[in-house]
C-alpha cells in the first residue's frame, strides 16, 4: 500500500502545521528547542506526548504513533518547502481544512488497516488451532504452537523470516509495505548522504548473505556515520537479514529458523492474495496439512479469507506496531533474568525488551557476563578500557531471543558473581559500574548484532538504576559534548531511589570524567553531607527520566520519597514519568508455568482455577511438609528481606496470624537478622509456618500458586511485581496503599463487588492484621466475592505490551528532544 507513506507524510506534516499555527511561530523552534521550554510555556500537551495522547483519545492509536514519525528533518524541509513563516501562518487556517480533510482520510485508512490486522491475528490464532489439532504425534517437528510462539512472536519472526528467505532466494532486498515505505522515505528524507551507506542494497550485492559480510565495509560505514553524524533512519535489523552465525546454539538457531519459516509462509501468503487459509496449509509440512473433509472448519476457512479482503484493494504488509517510529533501543541492565537476576529488575531487563521488540524496534539489551550461560556465544570482539589508570579488557557474548539482540559483557570482574551481583566493597563495585558503562555506551559500534552493528542512528539507551547511571554521563561527556552520536539519547529508569551509588567526593576521581563534571555528582544533604552521588548525575544528564509506577514517580518528588534527590527530580519534572512495569505473560502464567508441572503442581487457568489452584495448594503444603488442609487459608510471602519490603511487620503479626488457624510460607534472602527470625518462626510453629530462607525461582512461583493471600506490606514499593504476579494465579494480595501498590491493587469493595485485594493506609502492624483480617474472614465466609476477586486479578492484562507502548511514546519524545 504505497500510499500509506504517502498520506502518514501528509498527515504528520499536517499535524506539525496545525500545531505550528496554534502554538509555535516557527518549527525548526520546535524540532530544536529543549523540551524544558516546551513545559515552561505550558506546552508539554501540545508536543510530542500531548499529540500522541489527543490523538489516540480519538481511536487514532496509529496515527499518534505516526505523528512524531518523520524526521525532524523533513519536518523543517516541509516547512521550507510549503512556505516562509509568516506567511504561511497567515494562510493557516486554510491549510487546516485542506490538512484536516486529509488527516480524517487518512484515519480511514488507519482505521481499516488496523482491523485488518486484527483480522489477521484472528486468522492466525485460528490456523493455529486447525494445526495444532491435527499435528502428526509422529513427527518430530515442533509442534505449530512451538514454534511460532505466540502470534507476537510470528510477527518478529516473520519480518526477519520474510527477509531470511529472501535472501536465500538470491534476491535483490526489496523493501515493501508500509514500514518500508516510510524507512526509504526516511533514509531520502533525511539523511541524503547517509541513505547510501545505510541501505541495505547498497551494504551487500544483490544475493550476497550479510553472515559473510564484508567487514571493512562495514567499519568504513559506521566510521562515515561516526563522521557525518548522520542519521540513518532506517532500523539496520530490519533492514537487513540477520546472520545466523551468533545463533551457533544450535538449539536456538534451529527454533527461530523454524519460528521464521513456517511464520514467513504464513504472512508472504496472508498478505499476497489474503488466500490464506489453503495456501498455507498447502505449504505446510504434511504432518500440519489440514483435513479438507472437515466441512464447518473449511467453511471457517473461506470466512476467513473474505474477511483478510485487503480494504484497499492493495498489497499490504503490516507495518510494525510503532509504525515509522521505529527505533534501536538499547537496554543497560546490570542484571537480566533469567540469566541474572536478584530482584525486579532482572525482571525488566528480561521482558521489557521483548515487549519494545514486538512492536517492531530493534532491540538489544547488555548486561554482564555473570556465569558461564547455555544460549550466549562468543561474539570475538575483545576490547580494552581504563579504569582507575588500570587497562581492563571485555569481551562480548551474544544470543538472539524472541526478537532480542542479548549481549553479555564479559571481564574477570564480572566472572563468578552470579550469586554476589553487588557483592564486594564500595570501590569494587564502583569500577566494575564504571567498566560496565564506558563499555557498553560503545557496544553499537563494536559488536555486531546479526551480522551488523546498530550504530547510532535512531539510537536510544535506556539505563537502570544507579549501577548504569553513569552512562548518560559517559554518552555526554565522551561523546555529544564532543560532536558525536549527537542524535543518541538516554533514559534512566529509577527502579529503586534508595540505592543511589554514594561515596565520598574523592570517588570523583575513578569515573573518568573532565573536572567540571564533578558539579554532575556533588549532592549536599543532610543524612550523606555532601557527597558523591552516581545517580544524582545520571538524573541531571539522562534526556529522560522514567520510574515504574505513577504512584511512585510522585513520592519521589517528596522529601520523604527522594531520599535526598527529589530536589533534582523536581527540578527535571520535564522529563521525568512513571510508567507501571507489566509483566512477562509467558513466565508467570499459570496456564503455561513450567514450575507447575511437576511434584504434583498442575498448570490452570481461569476455567480450570477451582480445580488446579487448591491442587498446587496441596502440592504446595506437602513440598513444605505443612499439615495438607484445603480449608486453611495459605498465606504467603515473597521477596527480599530487608527494610523497604516490611518484613519486621509480618514479624510482629505472626503472634495475632498464629491465632487465626493460618499457614504461612515465607521466601527470601537478606537481612541476616532478618532470615533468622524466618528460621525461628518455622521452628516455634513447625506445624504452620516456613521460612525459606534463600533464592529460589522455581520456589517463587509455586508459592505465588499455591498460596491463597500474598502479603506485601512493603514500606515503599516503586512498582511491585509479586502483587501483579499473584493476581495473575488468583492470589490475592494484601498491601500497603504505597507506590506501585497503591496504582496496581484497587481495594476490595464489598458492596459493589468491585477490586482486587487489601490495603492498608499506613505501614504499621495494626493495619496490616485489620486487612488481613478482613481478607481472611471474606475468604472464610464469602465465597463468591473471593472467587469474583480471583476472576477479577486474572482477567486484567498485564502483560508489557501497555506499557512498552508508553515506553515508546518516551522514546520518541527524547528522540526529538534537544
Ligand atoms: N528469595 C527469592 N527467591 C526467588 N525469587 C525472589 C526472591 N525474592 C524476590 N524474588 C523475585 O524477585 C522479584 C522481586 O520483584 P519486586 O518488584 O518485588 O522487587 P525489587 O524490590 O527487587 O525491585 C525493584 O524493581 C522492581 C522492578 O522495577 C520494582 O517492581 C520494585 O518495586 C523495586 O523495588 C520477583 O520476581 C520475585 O519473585
Amino acid at each position: 500500500m504505497a500510499s500509506i507513506g504517502t498520506v502518514q507524510n501528509a498527515v504528520d506534516s499536517c499535524i506539525i502545521l496545525r500545531g505550528r499555527n496554534r502554538h509555535r511561530p516557527m518549527i525548526p523552534t520546535l524540532a530544536y528547542r529543549p523540551r524544558k521550554s516546551f513545559d515552561a510555556g505550558g506546552l508539554t500537551n501540545c508536543h510530542t506526548a500531548g499529540f500522541s495522547r489527543n490523538l489516540s483519545e480519538d481511536n487514532t492509536g496509529r496515527l499518534s504513533l505516526c505523528c512524531g514519525s518523520v524526521g525532524w528533518r523533513s519536518r523543517i524541509k516541509f516547512v521550507q518547502a510549503t512556505g516562509k513563516g509568516s506567511e504561511e501562518a497567515e494562510s493557516g487556517d486554510e491549510q487546516d481544512d485542506a490538512l484536516q480533510a486529509t488527516i480524517e482520510k487518512s484515519k480511514k485508512v488507519l482505521a481499516m488497516q488496523k482491523d485488518l490486522l486484527k483480522q489477521i491475528a484472528e486468522r492466525k490464532k485460528l490456523v493455529s488451532s486447525i494445526k495444532s489439532s491435527i499435528i502428526d504425534p509422529e513427527s518430530d517437528e515442533l509442534p505449530y504452537e512451538e514454534r511460532s510462539g505466540s502470534f507476537s512472536s510470528i510477527g518478529i519472526a516473520t519480518a526477519e523470516g520474510d527477509k531470511i528467505s529472501e535472501d536465500l532466494d538470491n534476491e535483490r532486498f526489496s523493501t515493501s509495505g508500509i514500514h518500508s515505505d516510510s524507512a526509504v522515505h526516511d533514509v531520502n528524507e533525511n539523511t541524503a548522504s547517509a541513505s547510501s551507506e545505510y541501505s541495505f542494497a547498497n551494504m551487500t550485492e544483490p544475493g550476497k548473505d550479510l553472515r559473510h559480510n564484508d567487514k571493512p565495509q562495514l567499519k568504513a560505514t559506521i566510521s562515515e556515520s561516526v563522521q557525518s553524524q548522520e542519521v540513518p533512519s532506517v532500523p539496520l535489523r530490519s533492514a537487513v537479514t540477520p546472520s545466523p552465525e551468533p545463533f551457533s546454539n544450535k538449539d536456538s538457531y534451529k527454533w527461530l529458523k523454524k519460528a521464521t519459516e513456517t511464520s514467513t509462509k504464513v504472512d508472504s501468503d496472508e498478505l499476497k492474495d489474503a488466500n490464506v487459509g489453503t495456501t498455507i496449509l498447502s505449504d505446510a509440512p504434511s504432518s500440519l496439512k489440514y483435513d479438507k473433509s472437515k466441512d464447518a472448519e473449511e467453511s471457517n476457512l473461506e470466512d476467513m479469507k473474505v474477511k483478510v479482503q485487503d480494504p484497499t484493494g492493495e498489497d499490504v504488509k503490516p507495518p510494525p506496531l510503532a509504525g515509522p517510529n521505529v527505533m534501536n533501543i538499547i537496554l543497560v541492565a546490570a542484571e537480566c533474568a533469567p540469566w541474572s537476576k536478584t530482584g525486579g529488575l532482572g525482571d525488566v531487563a528480561g521482558a521489557l525488551p521483548k515487549a519494545l521488540a514486538r512492536r517492531g524496534h530493534r532491540v538489544m539489551v547488555v548486561a554482564p557476563r555473570y556465569g558461564n550461560y547455555a544460549e550466549p556465544q562468543y561474539s570475538g570482539v575483545r576490547k580494552t578500557y581504563k579504569v582507575d589508570g588500570q587497562d581492563m579488557e571485555v569481551t562480548y557474548f551474544q544470543t538472539y531471543i524472541d526478537g532480542v539482540d542479548f549481549v553479555f559483557m564479559d571481564s574477570p570482574v564480572f566472572r563468578h558473581r552470579e550469586n554476589d551481583i553487588y557483592g564486594g566493597n564500595r570501590m569494587d563495585i564502583l569500577k566494575r559500574m564504571v567498566l560496565f558503562c564506558k563499555a557498553a555506551v560503545e557496544v553499537p559500534w563494536h559488536v555486531p548484532c546479526g551480522g551488523v552493528c546498530y550504530g547510532d542512528g535512531n539510537l536510544v539507551f535506556i539505563a537502570n538504576d544507579w549501577h548504569t547511571a553513569l552512562l548518560p554521563v559517559y554518552l555526554k561527556a565522551y561523546y555529544r559534548d564532543n560532536g558525536l552520536m549527537k542524535y543518541t539519547r538516554s533514559i534512566l529508569v529509577i527502579h529503586n531511589i534508595a540505592h543511589q551509588g554514594r561515596g565520598p567526593v574523592d570517588d570523583f576521581s575513578y569515573v573518568d570524567l573532565p573536572p567540571h563534571y564533578l558539579d554532575l555528582f556533588r549532592l549536599y544533604d543532610p543524612v550523606g553531607g555532601e557527597h558523591f552521588n552516581i545517580f544524582a548525575a545520571g538524573l541531571k544528564t539522562a534526556d529522560r527520566v522514567l520510574t515504574v509506577s505513577r504512584g511512585y514517580s510522585w513520592e519521589l518528588k517528596t522529601s520523604e520519597g527522594g531520599w535526598g534527590l527529589h530536589g533534582i527530580i523536581n527540578e527535571n519534572e520535564w522529563k521525568f514519568h512513571g510508567i507501571v512495569n507489566g509483566i512477562d505473560t509467558n513466565d508467570w502464567n499459570p496456564e503455561l508455568d513450567i514450575y507447575l508441572q511437576s511434584d504434583g503442581y498442575v498448570n490452570y487457568s481461569l476455567d480450570t482455577l477451582q480445580k488446579g489452584k487448591p491442587q498446587c495448594k496441596e502440592a504446595l503444603q506437602k513440598e513444605l511438609g505443612l499439615p495438607v488442609r484445603a480449608d486453611v487459608p495459605l498465606i504467603g510471602f515473597i521477596g527480599r528481606l530487608d527494610h523497604q519490603k516490611g518484613v519486621d511487620l509480618i514479624a510482629e503479626a505472626v503472634p495475632w496470624m498464629m491465632s487465626q488457624d493460618v499457614q504461612l510460607v515465607m521466601l527470601g534472602t537478606g537481612r541476616p537478622d532478618l532470615e533468622q527470625m524466618l528460621r525461628q518462626f518455622e521452628g516455634q510453629y513447625n506445624d504452620r509456618v516456613r521460612g525459606w530462607v534463600g533464592f529460589s525461582v522455581k520456589t517463587a512461583h509455586r508459592i505465588t500458586a499455591g498460596v491463597d493471600i500474598l502479603l506485601m506490606p512493603s514500606r515503599f514499593e516503586p512498582c511491585g511485581l509479586n502483587q501483579l504476579y499473584a493476581m495473575c494465579y488468583g492470589t490475592i494480595p494484601v498491601v500497603h496503599a504505597v507506590g506501585g501498590l497503591r496504582d496496581t491493587v484497587q481495594p476490595f469493595n464489598p458492596f459493589e463487588e468491585t477490586g482486587l485485594g487489601w490495603t492498608f493506609a499506613r505501614a504499621e502492624t495494626n493495619e496490616l492484621i485489620n486487612a488481613l483480617g478482613n481478607c481472611l474472614l471474606t475468604y472464610r465466609q464469602y465465597k463468591k466475592s473471593w472467587e469474583g476477586l480471583q476472576r477479577r486479578g486474572m482477567t486484567q492484562d498485564l502483560s508489557w505490551d501497555n506499557a512498552a507502548q508508553n515506553y515508546e511514546e518516551e522514546l520518541i519524545a527524547a528522540k526529538y528532544q534537544w
